[in-house]
């Protein structure tokens, strides 16, 4: 028997879920399906436990540059303590609060596999070996996520090596890491385990956050290293190998050979597309999963697929893979979803309700990295790249009143990229302590393309580091006839 829903969404990730509820406020019938947990990779194996476990190292290494407070930590972090505190922010890696949320919005949820068997065709597999077949009036929506990139390096797989999600689900802290990657989840948790008292070494190819300004990835260096962490950057691996004792041993581009305990893979992800039967609907499996602005997956022919009905969002359109940006896109997949089943006006000229424009330059990122690295919108070199006349602003926060009370010895940098023909802010990056609440000043500045002239009239709080908005406005100068 088929049950039919207006809208199937494979993943219930938090961009599935949200992706399910716009399409039910919106008064259609849609059901989740789900292969492991309902919640997905950021409740427990990403974001939320990743950020758990760093945060205690942030809190004592900020309370040991206050001083007064520095005086009062005297002790050790307790790695247990930060561990169950973890454990409480994954459930122990139980779904139930968030399949009663599932229910309560009366979304359906069928648990187990799913695979396209033909257009608005899917058959899911449960764990018990259980078939249901499902139809869909409307859309399916594709929320399947990513999965770990695993370098071919030569014995690396065989060696047992931790992806991010042993990274941020273990039960303890090894005595020795090693560390592939020099992306957001490779400094995110050499700080956190530094912290804990492992030694870690990083190897990464290029230098860190190559993606960030500069002085970003310079800054975060620097602290990684006065955090006791082994940089090693410029080469990959030639060979890893763990012995029957479980020593791990990894072979550097020079021939020296690193010993660890563990030895973490973070070289980014891939598509969550090999096993979903999409070769059934014409698209090629492995593959990100493009789309246009109102999240239609497009076909080979760069059109969306005929009957306009397959939808993608999240990590596997592969346009920001982020939990943020990828809710975004979610909430305009499922209201055009209900404006295209009711047909109802489609709000989709840029920065209109059913597309996600700000995928495209205004993505926000905080990394949090000791300092935080938090940016949105273009870095100068992307602006330059993308054709913009721009004036750079750069300035120090610790000459901010506010930031040399928030620390003693605040060091951090701020970038404020602009574009000189329509004198709006193209791109902001702060790099700091506590910078992770100051991205939403810029987001807001960024997507509202408020003129500079005006941005003079938005009065940062004294003392507080948002005073750097008027340090940017200062440096740049301000327009006599304005
Ligand atoms: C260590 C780490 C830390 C991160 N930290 C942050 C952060 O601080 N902030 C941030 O914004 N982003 C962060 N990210 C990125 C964030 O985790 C992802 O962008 C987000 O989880 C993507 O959500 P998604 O719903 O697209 O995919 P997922 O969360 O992966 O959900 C996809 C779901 O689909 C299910 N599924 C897959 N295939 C099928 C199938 N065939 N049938 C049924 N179900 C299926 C999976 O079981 C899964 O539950 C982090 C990532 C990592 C690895
Ligand atoms: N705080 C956050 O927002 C947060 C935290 C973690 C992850 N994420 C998201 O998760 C995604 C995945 O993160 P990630 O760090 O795995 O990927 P990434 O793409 O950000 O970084 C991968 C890094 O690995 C390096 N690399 C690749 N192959 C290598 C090799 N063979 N040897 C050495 N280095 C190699 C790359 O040069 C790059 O520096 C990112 O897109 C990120 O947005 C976000």
């Amino acid at each position: 028997m088929t049950t039919e829903y207006d809208v199937i969404v494979i993943g219930a990730g938090a961009i599935g879920e949200n992706a399910a509820d716009r399409a039910v406020q919106g008064g259609l019938s849609a059901v989740l399906v789900e292969a492991e947990l309902v919640g997905g990779e950021c409740s427990y194996w990403a974001c939320m436990p990743s950020k758990a476990l760093l945060r205690a190292g942030d809190a004592i290494r900020e309370a040991q540059r206050v001083g007064g407070a520095a005086e009062a930590v005297t002790g050790e972090i307790d790695v247990a303590a930060v561990f169950r505190r973890r454990n409480s922010f994954t459930s122990d890696w139980h779904d139930d609060g968030q399949v009663s949320w599932v229910e309560g919005a009366g979304i359906g949820l069928v648990r187990g596999h799913a695979v396209f068997t033909g257009v608005k065709e899917v058959t899911v597999t449960g764990p018990d070996g259980t078939v249901t077949e499902l139809r869909a009036r409307n859309a399916v929506v594709v929320a399947t996520g990513s999965v770990p990139l695993l370098p071919d390096i030569p014995g690396l797989a065989d060696a047992t090596p931790w992806t991010s999600r042993e990274a941020t689900s273990a039960q303890k802290a090894p005595a020795r890491l090693v560390i592939i990657g020099g992306g957001v989840v490779a400094v995110e948790m050499a700080t956190a385990y530094a912290s804990f008292g492992t030694e870690v070494t990083l190897v990464a190819r290029t230098v860190i956050l190559q993606n960030q300004e500069p002085f970003a990835g310079e800054l975060v260096a620097e602290s990684l290293k006065n955090l006791g962490v082994d940089l090693r950057i410029g080469g990959s691996p030639t060979a890893v190998s763990r012995d029957a004792d479980g020593v791990v041993h990894t072979t550097l581009p020079g021939g020296e050979v690193i010993d660890s305990d563990e030895i973490l893979v973070a070289t980014g992800r891939l598509p969550r597309t090999g096993d979903l039967g999409i070769e059934t609907i014409g698209l090629t499996p492995n593959q990100w999963l493009e789309t246009d602005d109102t999240m239609l997956v497009l076909g080979d022919d760069g059109e969306p697929l005929a009957g306009e009905w397959l939808y993608a969002t999240g990590d596997v359109n592969h346009r920001a893979l982020l939990t943020h940006q990828g809710k975004y896109q979610a909430r305009a997949a499922g209201d055009v979803i209900v404006a295209r089943a009711k047909g109802l006006p489609v709000s989709d000229a840029p920065w209109g309700r059913h597309v996600a424009t700000a995928d495209h330059e205004a993505v926000p990122q905080v990394t949090f990295t000791d300092p935080q690295v938090g940016s949105v919108g273009l870095t100068a070199a992307a602006a330059e790249k993308a054709g913009y006349r721009t004036k750079v602003v750069d300035y120090e926060i610790g000459s901010v009143a506010g930031a040399s009370v928030y620390l003693d010895g605040y060091a951090g940098r701020a970038r404020m990229v602009v574009d000189e023909d329509r004198k709006v802010v193209l791109g902001v990056t702060f790099v700091g302590a506590a910078v992770q609440e100051l991205v939403h000043s810029a987001t807001v500045a960024i997507v509202g393309e408020v003129p500079l002239d005006r941005l003079w009239h938005a009065v940062p709080s004294y003392p507080t580091i948002s005073e750097v908005w008027l340090r940017f406005l200062e440096t740049y100068g301000r327009d006599a006839s304005a």
